[in-house]
């Protein structure tokens, strides 16, 4: 089966503060040497899908370093490959920015009518989980489907406003989605990834586009249930959403501690999570060190006592220094005797000596990008 794939990250909102104010989502490190767009690119690559468009409008500059020539995902190739989708300027438009999802397809779908697949994975860059797609494909022909949705089940704690909750008949077929509704009506939330017949997804687009409908789900499929046969498929496996909340950024990264979700994102031989790789040196642990239940990443020197953390690459813990419960991103230094915990310490930040940095409750604590304390 030919399938496109399509990345959304081209947001504008998210609520992870100080993390993207010079980056986007989808670039956002996770799990010390991996960004969030790793998991939903690997993902598509691994089921088969080898021309691969990403739309980005924000902050985009180090999503576009990190996915290159897409060398990485063994997508540098000669026929499909990867494609950036930037808002552009043309004698057909002036709009220089996608006003939502449906908008920023329809403004590219030169991408899709130039592809020789008939199908569309739509995804998002800001989706942790390892999975296989296949199974997924084949059901929605089985269905004969229109758009197949993916969605979980999920426990009760989920904060349900912030999703699409999906209600279906005794068929999987949907027949209703309740989008960023404040009331609880079902535990099955869609995940942000859809599934369609390619030349459908093109017909649709033109039909509202145009009259500014912009939000794919929001303006196009929610009011056209009844009239598409839209499918939800399940999915069973570990997935989260990194832009909800700063604290869903912080709880994401700590999963990784945890042997159930390490073997199911990163042991999987036949699916791997391809990111760019650097060139830094291995971790160095000196002497006095002590680590612990931690994610160390290369070029890294400790000196400290380092437990329950993630740290990205290049990271220094000076003598003395007791970090616990954090997430370091690359290139931070900690001077001698500082203690930090539960804390996100952004890119290349500086703590002085003898500091004491705390997330006060359930709180999690933030550093700027380059700060210096
Ligand atoms: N103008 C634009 N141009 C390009 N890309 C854009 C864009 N606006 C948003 N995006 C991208 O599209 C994806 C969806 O973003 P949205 O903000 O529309 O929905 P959200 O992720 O909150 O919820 C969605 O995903 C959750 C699961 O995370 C579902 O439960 C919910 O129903 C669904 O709406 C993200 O990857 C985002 O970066």
């Amino acid at each position: 089966m030919r399938v496109a794939g399509l990345i959304l990250s081209g947001s504008t909102k998210d609520n992870l503060d100080k993390l993207t104010l010079k980056r986007t989502s989808a670039a956002v490190p996770v799990f010390g040497k991996y960004r969030a767009i790793d998991f939903t690119l690997s993902n598509m690559v691994n089921s088969g899908i080898i021309n691969v468009g990403v739309f980005t409008q924000y902050n985009p500059r180090s999503l576009m370093d990190h996915l290159g020539s897409g060398k990485e995902w063994n997508l540098d190739r000669k026929r499909g490959g990867l494609f950036i989708l930037q808002p552009f300027i043309s004698p057909q438009s002036r709009k220089m920015y996608y006003e939502g999802t449906a908008d920023a397809i329809f403004q590219n779908l030169t991408f899709l009518r130039r592809s020789y697949e008939d199908f569309v994975l739509i995804g998002s860059g800001d989706h942790i989980y390892n999975m296989d797609f296949r199974p997924l494909f084949k059901y929605h022909v089985k269905n004969g489907a229109d758009v197949t949705l993916l969605t979980k089940t999920v426990e009760d704690r989920i904060n349900f406003s912030q999703y699409g909750q999906v209600i279906t008949d005794e068929n999987n077929r949907i027949t209703q989605i309740y989008e960023k509704d404040s009331e609880y009506r079902s535990n099955k939330i869609f995940l942000g990834v859809y599934f369609i017949n390619k030349a459908f997804l093109m017909e649709i687009l033109y039909a509202n586009v145009p009259n500014g409908k912009f939000d794919l789900l929001k303006d196009i499929i929610i009011p056209n249930l009844s009239r598409m046969r839209v499918f939800s498929y399940e999915f069973d496996g570990y997935w989260k959403n990194i832009k909800k909340s700063v604290e869903d950024y912080y709880n994401t990264n700590m999963d990784i501690l945890k042997e159930e979700v390490r073997n199911e994102l990163f042991y999987s031989p036949e699916r791997k999570i391809y990111t760019k790789l650097k060139d830094s040196a291995p971790p160095k642990i000196n002497v006095n060190a002590e680590v612990s239940n931690s994610f160390v990443s290369d070029g890294c020197i400790i000196n400290g006592v380092v437990r329950n953390s993630v740290l990205s690459r290049n990271v220094y813990i000076g003598a003395g220094s007791v970090i616990e419960d954090c997430i370091v991103l690359q290139g931070s230094y900690l001077e001698e005797g500082s203690v930090i915990r539960k804390t996100i310490i952004d890119k290349n930040v500086r703590i002085r000596s003898g500091k004491k940095l705390e997330g006060i409750g359930n709180e999690i604590n933030v550093i700027e990008k380059g700060a210096v304390l």
